[in-house]
């Protein structure tokens, strides 16, 4: 397996929530969380910026790992940890200011077809998913279930891995026993009754990555 042209992130970057506010980082990282992802999407530029300011500085202070979904041109411009693509934003996207900046990309797939796509970018990590249904974004294909996820997983070797997509707290075992290594939720936190409590359950099952 080829290596990462992009700089390196942890093998393993542990718990990722993805959130769509400033609130939700301030409060993640106070919680202990090292891996994050801000996902606003589908605005202006300029109607994002100041929460993706203040989402860098807050991931400085707590020197956690901040991953910026879909506004590359913001996260260069404000120097955040890492950018996070999908298929479809690699159309667009340009990589090599992405990589020529320092930040790290992590690149989205859903088979084989976009995994060697991604691989050829050579990003600091694949995301797999959607591994079981999930009610927080429509999906043009099916789920790619455990079974799928753990051949992924196998073919990418020491690859920096994380899967995405409808996991669950009691779901979370079977999908590290896949090798992969981070575990990303949306509403597993977002959606809990009580969020401090979930997010120590899964801190405690996933860990907050590699330093
Ligand atoms: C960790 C992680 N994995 C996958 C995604 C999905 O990215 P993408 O396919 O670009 O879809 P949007 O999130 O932009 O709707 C992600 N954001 N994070
Ligand atoms: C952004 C994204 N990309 C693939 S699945 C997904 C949503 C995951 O949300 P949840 O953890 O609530 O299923
Ligand atoms: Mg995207």
């Amino acid at each position: 397996m080829n290596t990462p042209a992009f700089p390196a992130v942890p093998q393993r970057l542990g718990l990722y929530p993805v959130v769509d506010t400033v609130g939700w980082i301030e409060r993640l990282l106070g919680a202990g969380v090292r891996t994050i992802q801000l996902r606003i999407k589908d605005k202006h530029d300029d109607d994002v910026e100041a929460d993706i300011v203040a989402a860098i500085k807050l991931s400085q202070r707590h020197e956690a790992r901040l991953f910026i979904n879909d506004y590359w041109r913001l996260a260069i411009k404000h120097r955040a940890y890492g950018v996070h693509l999908g298929q479809e934003d690699m159309d667009v996207a340009n990589l090599d200011a992405i990589r020529d900046a320092g930040l790290r990309l992590g690149l989205s797939t859903h088979d084989n077809m976009e995994m060697d796509r991604a691989l050829a970018a050579r990003p600091s990590y694949i995301a797999l998913g959607h591994v079981f249904p999930t009610n927080t974004k429509q999906m043009p294909s099916a789920p790619q279930g455990l079974t799928q996820l753990a051949a992924h997983i196998k073919t990418l070797g020491d690859y920096p891995t994380v899967a995405i997509g409808g996991i669950s707290i009691d779901r979370v075992p079977a999908v590290l026993a896949t090798g992969v290594g981070s575990v990303a939720v949306v509403s597993a936190i977002t959606h809990a009754a009580d969020w401090r409590a979930a997010t120590a359950q899964l801190l405690e099952l996933v860990g907050a990555g590699d330093e």
